[in-house]
């Protein structure tokens, strides 16, 4: 392990953004040597509202960001628009990639692959931090090779952007690399209101459901004869993502690739 991860954060006015600000200035071999924010370049963390009082200074720009801040590791928790832009720029210069932020296509995955190898330097894009969420995807693969069917029900709040859920997605590859093929439901069922079914993943149906007071929630329902499983997994705070995070810099260090999904880097 390195015993200094020099860090910048991106989007730490978020509500992720927020808990991460307290794990890397909490953690002794982390730096905080800046922060990403479009509205507050030229300040300091200390003089944004609600900031606690730390003298980091922030820049509204990517590129003279990482340009003037020498840093290993770029922790992105904005959007999918931001984190797509960031992930990309950081790699142009030397850093390495944790992204937390969902809502990136296949393509944007496998760009940031092949700027990864080019640079050799470890990458993550990580869908969920949480432990308890990995194992979750963990369990419905195994649970896959047993039951074709199945559909994922994701709840989260109601400000997020992309739907589905990044885990959502995750767990349906995860699911499909050891599933045997098939398109679910009867075969002439039809929807007589659009998106009943919810969205169609290789067969597998996914429902997004948005409202306040949820934060981050999901159920993998598998169906057999006579029975069903359901594996499910609730993070009913932020802070059950730091811990992920921090494994995840750590990782990202060892690398010299993508890493797509924190399972992959878990003992
Ligand atoms: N991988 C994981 O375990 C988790 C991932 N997420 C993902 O993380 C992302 C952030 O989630 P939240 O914190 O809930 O959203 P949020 O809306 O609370 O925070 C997003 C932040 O990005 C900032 N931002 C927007 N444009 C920016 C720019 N150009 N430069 C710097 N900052 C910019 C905004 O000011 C805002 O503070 C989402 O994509 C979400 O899906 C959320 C929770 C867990
Ligand atoms: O936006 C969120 O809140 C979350 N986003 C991630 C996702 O899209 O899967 C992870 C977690 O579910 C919380």
């Amino acid at each position: 392990m390195n015993n200094n991860v020099r860090i910048i954060l991106a989007g730490p006015r978020g509500k992720m953004g927020r808990e991460a600000v307290d794990l890397i200035s909490n953690t002794s071999h982390f730096t905080f040597v800046a922060a990403l924010d479009h509205r507050y370049g030229g300040s300091s963390l200390k003089d944004i509202e609600g900031m606690p009082s730390l003298d980091v200074p922030v820049y509204g720009e990517a590129d003279t960001c990482f340009s003037e801040v020498e840093a290993d590791v770029l922790i992105d928790l904005t959007t999918p628009d931001v984190g797509r832009v960031h992930m990309d720029k950081a790699l142009d210069h030397y850093i390495r990639p944790v992204i937390g932020t969902t809502g990136f296509s296949d393509e944007d995955i496998e760009r940031i692959r092949a700027k990864a190898e080019e640079k050799a330097l470890g990458a993550i894009i990580a869908p969920n931090f949480a432990v308890g969420a990995i194992l979750m995807m963990k369990f419905s693969q195994m649970a896959a090779k047993y039951f074709q069917d199945v559909e994922i029900i994701e709840k989260h709040h109601d400000q997020k952007l992309d739907a589905p859920s990044g885990t959502a997605v995750k767990t349906a590859k995860l699911i499909d690399e050891v599933r045997e093929k098939k398109a679910q439901g009867h075969p002439e069922e039809k929807e007589e209101l659009a998106g009943a079914r919810g969205a169609d993943y290789e067969g597998m149906h996914i429902h997004s459901m948005r409202l306040p007071g949820l934060i981050a929630h999901q159920e993998v329902v598998f169906g057999g004869e006579g029975q069903t499983l359901t594996i499910q997994h609730d993070s009913m705070n932020r802070a059950s993502f730091m811990p992920g995070v921090r494994l995840a810099v750590d990782a990202v260090m060892q690398l010299d690739t993508l890493v797509y999904g924190l399972e992959n880097v878990m003992e």
